[in-house]
């Protein structure tokens, strides 16, 4: 049965296409072309047939009747695959296009895709490429027992059963066997194995341990110690790997059973025979012939599977190998990013060995499939998710990491980290701040479940994956006050009310980490001590038990991998001068990289940074302390395979807001920025702010208690036009008729949105900085009438309406900025409506409205009793 093709592919000799594009070189190896790398990609998926365990799971489900369709994989023709949530069976399932899909869930199907319909499909191709001297490489990526090395390897005996290397070493001498006479040929092959980030030759015929230490470069006992290298002219190689002459099938048969019997197989829950290394397969293949010579590389790669590490039942060993399987394709999916975004000068190849070894087959004019295999069981729909994602990413490339540059230092280690960045900027980690990974799970279940439960009572994110969605969709922030704590949930800046939570998580969590940052800071070493200045002093307030230290925390909650914060630095005026800002924080649920570099000066090459990273662990505390937030920014790239949430508390101190007179960062500053970095870090999820625009001096005592800050700045405004326009998308279907409820509330709502928009567009300029003081009136008389038009507006909606209070909390800061900066430049506030003017009116409770210097101002008009009393509002922020 032929595999299903798009017609793309169908419409031109693909293979011919590829010929041309690029010729081999004298020395055999392919030129670089500007081929980018989606076009050179081909990407398959293959489903296999349910299992006996996930059937007897499914007659479990059967028998409670809650499952109507069973498998969560739609194969369709012309390359689509559909993935159905089951847990939304009426949703239209998501979409997928690859060049090839490969159904393989049944046997009885005529659609039915066995093992040589796979070597016909990307097998058969890789044969004639490699044998006419062009590279190519075929990578085998899934979830954990979904298939790959099923697909790779089969039943090396049966005719009938075998996978794609053996079809593919048979077709290989098929085809040698046919060359013109007079043609020679050389084929060696060489069988490598990636563990936890150490090689070792599956040929090498000895029976070998790994030796204890991973840095070391002696990967086995009794055998060289193989590293990867680079060379200028001939790529990639490992130094020390055997490279066997063969010359038939049967030759390489017997190498892969030897090498096989070496490979690291475990029994897990999830596969009895678990690959818990990759393997890389590579035939090198001489041809010299009359008028040509060409040499290639053709390489299968089974990859160990992916497994979340929050649902897996792999403990000790298991679960360590699980850690270095997935950052290693943490480290695959980034480089592919990288590759697929044209922009991108450098991939971060480096970052782990599987992606060195890899870095010829993907980054030089090699022919690259992906394929990747899929459960149909409905248990694996989010990691097919997954999966099916890596796929898209490597076809479409649009996504943006941040480790492009540089050779980070990594660290992943479960040992505790204090690294002195540079003269007097120190960072310490500690993986395990709980007392065990099973407190931090359920630390962190029980807080997922209240912001869940929050987060159910606010409208849902968008659903598109647009730049808005990439970013940490849930903050919220809060502070502590004697024995409680207040949070703020801040997804919802215009959507329905919210209680203040006390969450007793943070308190504990806040407990352990103040503790652990004094015996932190204290327990440094003297030379970082010193450096860090300011620690001491910091540390002894600690222990202070009058005032907490940490008097805020700032919550982000990160859906899955895709959720994501840019580079930034936590150095809001309000946490302090930058060089002594201390911050402890907390990781729980998913396991993340989180990212460091040198706060980029003008004029810095991209590559002249200097990066760290260190995976943060569920349970782990970061303490970043003296001068990191001034000259290191940090970052939490999206992570492809990761699909499960995270929640981080990041502990502060504010100690005040914003320095009297000190104006916001003008857009000249931003412009000495290097490209790039503006946006980004306009973009980031905003810390617990203490009023941009607010100059009031919070008492230190007082800040602790401080619980609801306007969020003054353009991040804010544009979360709250989006989320009116998404409130007003979601209404307007509703409304049948005119003049009902509904359509009032609707142009009301479309009314306030304009107002924002108006007040907002301000947003951006300057106004302390700038003498024009006619700038501020007519800034001054928009806010005024925006003020107005809510205030009407909350007057008519219902009372209680958060979202139309925080709206006005928000026009309310903005209004008190421009009062004084107005009276900075020598104009004239107006209190026109003092309670004795509007004694004279019908509603005569109070009240005040603005005016310019010129005079003409808004005296007189009448307030609404709810207007006074969201005025009233105003004022308390
Ligand atoms: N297409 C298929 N047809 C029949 N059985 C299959 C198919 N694909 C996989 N299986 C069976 O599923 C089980 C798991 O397959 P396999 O070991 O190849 O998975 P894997 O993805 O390589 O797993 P791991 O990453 O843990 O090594 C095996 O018992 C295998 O025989
Ligand atoms: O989630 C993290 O680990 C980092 C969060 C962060 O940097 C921030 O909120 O400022
Ligand atoms: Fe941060």
């Amino acid at each position: 049965m032929a595999p299903t093709l798009p017609q793309a592919a169908l419409a031109q000799d693909d293979s011919l296409k590829y010929r041309r594009s690029a010729s081999p070189t004298k020395s055999g190896r392919a030129e670089k072309s500007p081929r980018s790398f989606g076009e050179k990609v081909q990407t398959a998926v293959r489903l296999r047939p349910f299992l006996n365990l996930e059937l007897a799971k499914i007659a479990q489900w059967e028998r409670r009747s809650e499952h109507s369709s069973y498998s969560c994989v739609e194969m369709k023709p012309d390359g689509h695959v559909t993935l159905h949530d089951p847990e939304k069976p009426n949703q239209p399932g998501r979409d997928f296009e690859c060049t090839f899909a490969f159904d393989s869930s049944q046997p009885q199907s005529s659609q039915y895709a066995d093992q040589s319909t796979i070597f016909e499909g990307v097998g058969a191709d890789m044969v004639m490429h490699g044998t006419t001297g062009y590279n190519c490489c075929l990578v085998a990526y899934g979830q954990t027992g979904t298939g790959k090395t099923h697909t790779v390897h089969g039943d090396w005996q049966s005719h009938e059963h075998r996978g794609l290397l053996p079809r593919i070493a048979e077709g290989l001498f098929a085809r040698l066997g046919k060359l013109a006479e007079g043609d020679t040929w050389r084929v060696r092959i060489s069988y490598v194995e990636v563990y936890k980030d150490r090689l070792r030759d599956l040929l090498s015929g000895t029976r070998m341990e790994y030796e204890s230490s991973p840095r070391s470069t002696k990967g086995a006992l009794g055998g060289k110690g193989l590293e990867v290298r680079a060379h200028p002219e001939i790529g990639v190689f490992v130094e020390n790997l055997q490279e066997l002459p063969v010359e038939s099938f049967r030759d390489v048969a017997r190498h892969v059973a030897r090498g096989e019997r070496a490979k690291k197989i475990e029994s897990t829950t999830m596969n009895n025979r678990s690959s818990r290394s990759h393997t890389i397969f590579s035939f090198k293949v001489e041809v010299r012939g009359t008028g040509h010579n060409s040499l290639s590389t053709m390489q299968v790669v089974d990859l160990a599977g992916r497994e979340n590490e929050q649902t897996s039942e792999c403990k000790d060993e298991r679960f360590r190998e699980l850690r270095f399987i997935n950052r290693s394709l943490f480290e695959l999916a980034n480089c592919i990013s990288a590759l697929c975004d044209g922009n991108r000068e450098h991939v971060p190849f480096r970052n782990s060995k599987l992606t060195m070894l890899l870095s010829d087959s993907l980054s030089s004019n090699s022919r690259t499939t992906l394929l990747a295999t899929l459960t149909p069981s409905p248990t694996g729909f989010d990691e097919n998710m997954l999966t099916c994602r890596f796929l898209e990413s490597a076809g479409v490339g649009t996504r943006t990491t941040c480790s492009e540059v540089g050779e980070p230092v990594c660290h992943d280690g479960l040992e505790p980290l204090t690294l002195r960045l540079d003269e007097d900027s120190v960072m310490c980690y500690l993986p395990q701040l709980l007392e065990s990974p099973s407190s931090a799970t359920s630390c962190y279940t029980a807080l997922a479940e209240t912001l869940q439960r929050l987060l159910a009572t606010v409208p849902a994110p968008p659903k598109d994956s647009s730049s808005e969605n990439d970013r940490a969709q849930f903050y919220g922030s809060g502070s502590f006050g004697k024995g409680d704590f207040r949070f703020n949930p801040r997804w919802c800046l215009a959507g329905r009310a919210l209680e203040d939570e006390n969450l007793k998580e943070v308190l504990y969590l806040k407990e352990r980490v103040e503790e652990e940052t004094l015996r932190t800071l204290q327990g440094l070493p003297d030379e970082c001590r010193e450096v860090a200045h300011g620690l001491s002093e910091q540390a002894e307030s600690l222990g202070s038990e009058l005032e907490p230290f940490f008097n805020s925390v700032l919550v982000n909650f990160y859906l899955d991998g895709r959720a994501q914060i840019k580079w930034h630095a936590d150095d809001e005026n309000c946490y302090g001068p930058a060089e002594r800002i201390v911050i402890g924080s907390v990781s729980l649920g998913a396991p993340r990289p989180f990212e460091l570099r040198r706060t980029p000066r003008k004029g810095d090459g991209r590559n002249a940074q200097e990066r760290r990273r260190i995976w943060l662990q569920p349970g782990s505390l970061l303490i970043m302390a003296g001068a990191m937030q001034a000259k290191w920014q940090h970052s939490l790239p999206a992570d492809p395979t990761c699909s499960t949430p995270r929640i981080n508390l990041t502990f502060r101190r504010i100690v005040g807001p914003r320095r009297r007179g000190e104006p916001e960062p003008s857009p000249a500053d931003d412009q000495q920025r290097p490209k790039g970095e503006r946006k980004q870090t306009a973009e980031r999820a905003p810390a617990p702010t203490c009023g941009a625009g607010e100059e009031r001096v919070v008492p230190q005592k007082e800040a602790g208690r401080v619980t609801t800050q306007p969020v003054a700045n353009r991040f804010a405004a544009a979360e709250v036009a989006r989320r009116l326009q998404d409130e007003i998308a979601s209404l307007k279907p509703m409304v049948v008729e005119p003049n009902t409820p509904l359509a009032d509330e609707l142009t009301l709502r479309e009314t306030l949105l304009r107002q924002f928009s108006l007040v907002w567009a301000e947003d951006g300029q300057d106004h302390e900085a700038t003498d024009e003081v006619t700038l501020v009136q007519g800034a001054c008389k928009q806010v005024a009438s925006g003020l107005r038009t809510a205030s009407e507006t909350l007057a008519r909606l219902e009372h209680t309406n958060h979202s139309a209070s925080s709206a006005l909390k928000q026009v309310g800061a903005k209004l008190s900025t421009l009062q004084r900066a107005i009276q900075a430049k020598g104009g004239v506030i107006h209190e026109a409506v003092s309670p004795a003017t509007t004694a004279r009116s019908e509603h005569s409770d109070g009240g005040h409205a603005l005016r310019g210097p010129s005079g003409r101002g808004n005296a007189g008009r009448r307030l609404s009793e709810e207007k006074v009393a969201a005025l009233k509002l105003l004022r308390l922020t």
